[in-house]
């Protein structure tokens, strides 16, 4: 019997060797390189990411997972890396990343395909969100909220973030009188759940000013708290890693309570505003509104090239969403406008604080602009249009972001597809990444990368290096939808921060930071720790 059992499991090891290892070598026959896949787990980079969350092997967070793929191949325009036995392609060449993201995206329309468990109301919502469809459904939800996000729309709702720039102040006096050291993020948290609340559905969540807020608890939860937990990110993993497992598992990304909690807000929200046809031009409003205002009609384009390349080509009709299933993917969708911009915000501007107290010449330079604007316009509630007339502010915000970005661009190609150049076709199915952590490290477009440096964005400096290089927010048609109302809040937070605090460093700043392999989102290793005192 036990002679069986070892011949069983020599087999299923020997099928396994066969079935993963089966495609190392042949990116390296046809030219591209390889970057040194090992069975079972493929390159380097995936044996540290999956084995980092146990801690017993050098630690990597998904972000970073493909950067040392970029950086080993510093010739090369492709390389191929593996994880277990799929390969992926990551594009170290600027023009390259501009016809996955931009020109040919129409073989490059979809992300990774994770398939989640449907069997709950709040998973199948998952499944409907922006940042998880596929093809048309896709290009549909795309189409109807992109108008939620104009110029003209955040113009309405800056007076909000304004007043909540007044409570984020008085919020944090205590901290100011008592000079202790605090955790930037989470007050930051505090701020956006309260701005996204507000703007987004009409709800005074009252983070800020109530401890016991039932929002903020669940926004908790449902981020998983400030750094992030083993099991959060083993979970993780294994969505990512071994994906029919953790159907079988039910393994979810998000605490179910939470989400159901949220669907439950934003529908009794959205009947209420249908039953009293009240209005207040919040996200709900513009979703409902651009849901009636669905035509075959282009929509309107704003003039910066990041928003021209996120045009669609094939204004695909939402009438394509089978119509029982809309009042789900509104809420989902709504859902996850709040999710999205709630870690991502809360976390630059933490960051951009530590910064700020670890660089005081710079916070120096900033708050002379800042007191300036409001000396000028008499008032801190500065209008949108003066908000982004900073021309130093918009620099700090920007080199924030290129030093701790939030994402990696993944595209999944959806037909056959061949670069220029090369004699291979990527298959549909494939992975594709272009790597913006390490490409916004790179010196080759920002000269001595790991200094915290503003100038990186002055006119001068901009102007010498491809406006593609800097992908924070991403590009093409499915960059980020939230980006101005991300730098909208962004900066108010900031300019209420530097215009009463000055924010100085504590015993627990980190200087490095790194994001953590415990957080899915990727939130610094060792904190956001800062003091402030009044000025
Ligand atoms: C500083 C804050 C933020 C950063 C750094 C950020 C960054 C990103 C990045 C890098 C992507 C992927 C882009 C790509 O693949 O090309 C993305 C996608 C997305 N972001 Fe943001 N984001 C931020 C704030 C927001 C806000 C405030 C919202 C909503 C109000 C939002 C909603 C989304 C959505 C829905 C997607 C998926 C878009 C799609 O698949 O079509 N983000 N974001």
């Amino acid at each position: 019997m036990l002679f069986y059992l070892i011949l069983l499991f020599v087999g299923a090891i020997l099928y396994l060797y066969v079935e993963i290892t089966k495609k190392y070598g042949t990116f390296k026959a046809i030219g591209v390189p390889e970057y040194n896949p090992k069975f079972p787990l493929g390159s380097p980079n995936h044996w540290k990411l999956a084995t980092g969350i146990t801690e017993i092997y050098k630690r990597l967070n998904f972000i970073n997972s493909v950067d040392e793929v970029y950086d080993a191949f510093p010739n090369e325009k492709l390389v191929a890396h593996f994880q277990g036995g799929s390969p992926q392609l990551v594009v170290r060449d600027m023009e390259l990343a501009k016809l996955v993201l931009i020109k040919d995206f129409d073989h490059f329309v979809d992300r990774r395909g994770l398939e989640l468990t449907e069997e709950t109301e709040a998973q199948k919502a998952m499944g409907l969100m922006l940042t998880m469809l596929k093809g048309d459904q896709w290009k549909a939800i795309r189409n109807t909220l992109s108008p939620v996000f104009t110029s003209g729309k955040l113009k309405g709702m800056t007076p909000i973030i304004n007043k909540l720039g007044q409570d984020l102040v008085k919020h944090l006096e205590p901290l100011a009188r008592s000079g202790e050291e605090f955790e930037a993020k989470q007050s930051m948290v505090n701020f956006t759940t309260d701005v996204i609340a507000e703007c987004g559905f009409g709800i005074n969540a009252q983070a800020m000013l109530n401890p016991d807020s039932v929002f903020k608890q669940n926004v908790m939860k449902l981020s998983g708290g400030p750094k992030g937990s083993i099991m959060g990110m083993i979970r993780f993993v294994m969505i990512l890693f071994l994906n029919p497992l953790a159907r079988m598992l039910k393994i979810k990304i998000m605490n179910e309570e939470s989400l159901n909690y949220f669907i439950k807000v934003i529908r009794q929200t959205m009947a209420t505003r249908k039953e009293s046809k009240t209005r207040r031009n919040d996200l709900i409003d513009l979703i409902l509104d651009a849901l009636k205002d669905d035509s075959q009609d282009p929509k309107p384009v704003e003039d910066a090239q990041f928003e021209k390349d996120a045009q669609i080509e094939v204004n695909t009709p939402f009438q394509s969403i089978p119509e029982e299933e809309l009042e789900l993917y509104i809420v989902s969708n709504a859902f996850i406008l709040f999710f999205a911009g709630l870690e991502t915000s809360s976390t630059i501007m933490a960051v951009c604080s530590v910064f700020l107290a670890t660089h005081p010449d710079v916070q120096e330079r900033l708050h002379l602009e800042i007191q300036d604007a409001i000396d000028d316009h008499g008032s801190q509630d500065l209008p949108y249009e003066r908000i982004h007339s900073l021309p130093y502010l918009d620099m700090v915000v920007n080199e924030t972001l290129r030093h701790f970005p939030l994402a990696i661009m993944e595209r999944q190609c959806v037909k056959d597809y061949k670069f220029p150049g090369y004699d291979f076709v990527v298959p549909a199915g494939m992975l594709v990444q272009v790597p913006s952590p390490a490409i916004m490290k790179d010196a080759k477009y920002f000269p001595d990368p790991l200094r915290f440096n503003p100038e990186n964005f002055n006119e001068e400096n901009k102007a010498k290096r491809s406006p593609y290089a800097f992908l924070a927010f991403g590009q093409g048609p499915r960059n980020c939808i939230g980006m101005r109302f991300a730098l909208l809040q962004v900066k108010i937070a900031i300019i209420r921060l530097l215009a009463n605090y000055e924010i100085l460093r504590s015993p627990k700043t980190n200087d490095q930071f790194r994001p953590s392999p415990k957080s899915p989102s990727g939130q610094p290793i060792n904190g956001t720790f800062i003091r402030i005192a009044k000025r």
